[in-house]
């Protein structure tokens, strides 16, 4: 058995895999993440390796830690990846989009895949029929837009994210929620449209915090897949050790 670590910039996935096969998966607050491992190991007995990805704050401590309990792979740029990454700086590019992108591969190979992960950040990877990487984008996630809405202004409340009742805010409420959520699926579906001119045949995932609430709205086809990063996670595993 596997156990997968994704430490984003808001939350920590944790899940167990057998083989390809997800038997466990679960969300927590990155300080409670040594706790909870403790945990796994003791409720999974068979869990013999893990991979960790860390985009936020986690400390060279945690991992050391971790590795007490398991023999863990941290992916990071050096690690052999199962496409060719065409990035220009692929030293500054973020675990989890490596993760993303190797799961699109394993699913979806020989064909161009457009990923989307709607997180604190949403972030859109592209691979290639030819199993090339080619990069993306990256822009605020919703609760990062309704943050910066409240942080750099004097005026503007701090929001939970909600369903606008209509594209016409007609209260300051109401005028952020539509900024907001009808702001990113316009900007989703802008993306997806302009990828599609250049790639007819283009698959597109749609995964992340977000991906729920999203995916219902939008007007292009996707497939809504929220355990894809970590399926990408144990791939990298598998693909790096014998067992
Ligand atoms: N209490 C919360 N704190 C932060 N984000 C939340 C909360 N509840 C829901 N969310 C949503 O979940 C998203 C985080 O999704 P996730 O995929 O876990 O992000 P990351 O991988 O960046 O940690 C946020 O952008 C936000 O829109
Ligand atoms: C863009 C990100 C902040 C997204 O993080 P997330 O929203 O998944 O927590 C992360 O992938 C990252 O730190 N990337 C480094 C820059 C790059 O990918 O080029």
């Amino acid at each position: 058995m596997n156990l997968i670590v994704d430490v984003g910039n808001s939350f920590v996935k944790l899940a167990v895999f057998s083989k390809t096969i997800l038997k466990h998966k679960q969300t927590i607050e990155c300080d409670a993440l040594f706790e909870n491992v403790k945990l796994l190991v003791k409720r999974f007995k068979s869990i013999k390796q893990g991979i960790i990805s860390s985009v936020g704050t986690l400390n060279n401590e945690d991992i050391s830690e971790i590795n007490e309990f398991v023999r863990l792979l941290i992916l990071n740029s050096e690690t052999r990846l199962p496409f060719k990454n065409e990035y220009k700086t692929p030293r500054t590019l973020g675990v989890d989009r490596i993760a993303l992108v190797s799961a699109a591969v394993r699913l979806y190979p020989n064909k161009d895949v457009l990923v989307i992960d709607a997180g604190t950040c949403i972030t859109y990877d592209f691979i290639n029929s030819r199993n090339e990487y080619l990069g993306g984008a990256i822009s605020p996630g919703l609760r990062t837009r309704y943050k910066s809405l409240n942080n750099l202004t004097a005026n503007l409340p701090l929001l939970e994210t909600e369903q606008p009742k209509d594209i016409i805010g007609v209260s300051t409420k109401e005028s952020m929620h539509a900024g907001v959520i009808f702001g990113a699926l316009n900007e989703i579906d802008g993306m997806i449209d302009s990828y599609k001119l250049k790639y007819p045949d283009l698959t597109v995932i749609l995964t992340g915090g977000d991906a729920n609430f999203l995916s219902k709205q939008l007007k292009n086809s996707i497939f809504a897949n929220s355990n894809f990063l970590l399926e990408g996670l144990n791939y990298i595993l598998q693909y790096n050790s014998n067992e």
